[in-house]
């Protein structure tokens, strides 16, 4: 990215001209030689040719995320972002990280005007989301990034979820969201339910391994670990430092709301009901998610036999990479990236095998898979604005 002119000098390619002028009002006269005329703002402001696109709940972790990422993207450009109690905010008080960028201020989804707006990312809570879009515009394409519209089954929904669904014909319209899974039906989608954060580190390997009858759907035992930023940003006394830190926490045990999500797509791929033991756990890191899941294989299948069919399935994704032969798939290797990084190994008892699968719970698991739905929907390349290598250490 250039940010300079050819008669000028910009000392900081990241920052806007309006950043500039603050800054040279700072530091006064010392500098003012170089507070020159920069060519081009940073972040991603809304030009003519761009895609106009909102972003509700901005003010929270996956919002912000997407923002970060779009400040990459060529083509969306933000025109509104909404938040609920930080609403008349300006970003800059509410995530300093992103200051540099020129973003509007922080609005109330009440006064949002969508007429000029082509595509919403919908970062909310669920059961506050449904509501939400149900209000909102038809000539708006929506990723929604809460579980709202994830479960086919109206029933289900109120028994995971506690509250009958609110908007029956919209959870009918929705699209599911894994990407490498459901792309083409994605491409023509309105309303996308962009999938859970546990749910795409598991069905990313179970998929194509149960489509293609190499596991049994029996006794799929999934044990998994995320980082808090999974529980979002808003306050809660178990997620305060003291409660997280140098300890490792159980939730959700036998009863998590990813428990019929998981199955719903395990179930589409085996053409028959799949049951699954799951157990979610807070790790102390900030983002980051690990499943390891026990599988048992079906008669005369080897482990070898599972990790051919992860290379063949995604031999051609960016974004799911089968490691090599025995390498440990590590959170690190996808921290702020869009990656789904697995292995396969083999079980010391005979018949049974060992996956793993690593991801960014706020990227792939959330933003980044939304970004890779709005670009399939927009029909732009899939990777747009996703290509990140991991942050490390
Ligand atoms: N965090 C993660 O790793 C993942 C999260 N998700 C899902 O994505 C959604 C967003 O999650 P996350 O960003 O973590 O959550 P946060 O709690 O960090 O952010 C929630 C956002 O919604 C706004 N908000 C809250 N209540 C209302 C309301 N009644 N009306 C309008 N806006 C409201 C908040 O505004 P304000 O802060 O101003 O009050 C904030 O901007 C959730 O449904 C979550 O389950 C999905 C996958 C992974
Ligand atoms: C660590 C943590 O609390 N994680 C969240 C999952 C985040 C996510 O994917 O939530 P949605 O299904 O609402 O999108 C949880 O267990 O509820």
């Amino acid at each position: 990215m250039s940010a300079v002119s050819s008669s000028s000098l910009c000392f900081h390619t990241g920052h806007s001209w309006n950043k500039l002028k603050e800054f040279g009002r700072g530091r006064k006269q010392q500098d003012k030689k170089v507070l020159v005329k920069c060519s081009i703002k940073s972040g991603n402001p809304c030009s003519q040719n761009a895609v106009r696109v909102g972003v509700l709940g901005a003010s929270g972790y996956t919002g912000s995320e997407v923002l970060r990422l779009l400040a990459n993207h060529p083509q969306f450009g933000i025109a509104l972002m909404t938040a609920d109690r930080k609403a008349g905010q300006p970003i800059s008080s509410v995530f300093p990280h992103l200051s540099t960028r020129d973003l509007p201020d922080l609005i109330a989804i009440k006064d949002a005007n969508f007429s000029d707006v082509d595509a919403v990312f919908c970062c909310l809570p669920h059961g506050t989301t449904q509501e939400i879009i149900k209000g909102l515009p038809n000539h708006l394409k929506i990723v929604d990034l809460s579980a709202d519209f994830r479960l086919k089954d109206l029933s289900e929904y109120e028994e995971w979820y506690g509250q009958p669904h609110r908007a029956p014909d919209l959870q009918k319209e929705a699209v599911y969201g894994l990407t490498e899974v459901l792309r083409e039906e994605i491409k023509n989608a309105r309303l996308v339910a962009n999938p859970g954060c546990y749910p795409t580190s598991v069905q990313l390997p179970l998929v194509p391994l149960i489509k293609a009858s190499l596991v049994k759907i029996k006794n799929i035992i999934i044990d998994a670990k995320s980082g808090v930023s999974g529980a979002g940003r808003s306050p809660k006394e178990n997620l305060l430092f003291t409660e997280v830190t140098e300890g490792l926490n159980s939730y959700g045990v036998t009863r998590h709301r990813h428990v019929p999500e998981i199955e719903q797509g395990l179930a589409d791929a085996a053409g028959s009901k799949v049951t699954v033991s799951f157990t979610p756990h807070l790790i102390p890191m900030s983002r980051g998610m690990q499943s390891t899941i026990y599988v048992e294989m079906a008669p005369g299948v080897r482990t070898e036999d599972l990790y051919q069919q992860l290379k063949l399935s995604y031999e051609d994704e960016e974004f799911v990479v089968v490691l090599e032969n025995g390498a440990i798939p590590r959170t690190h290797s996808v921290k702020g990236t869009n990656y789904c990084l697995i292995n396969v190994f083999p079980d010391r008892i005979p018949g049974r095998a060992i996956i793993i699968s690593v991801i960014d719970n706020l990227v792939k698991g959330a933003s980044g898979q939304a970004l890779q739905n709005l670009n399939l929907i927009m029909g732009f390349p899939e990777n747009l604005g996703l290509q990140y290598l991991p942050l490390f250490p």
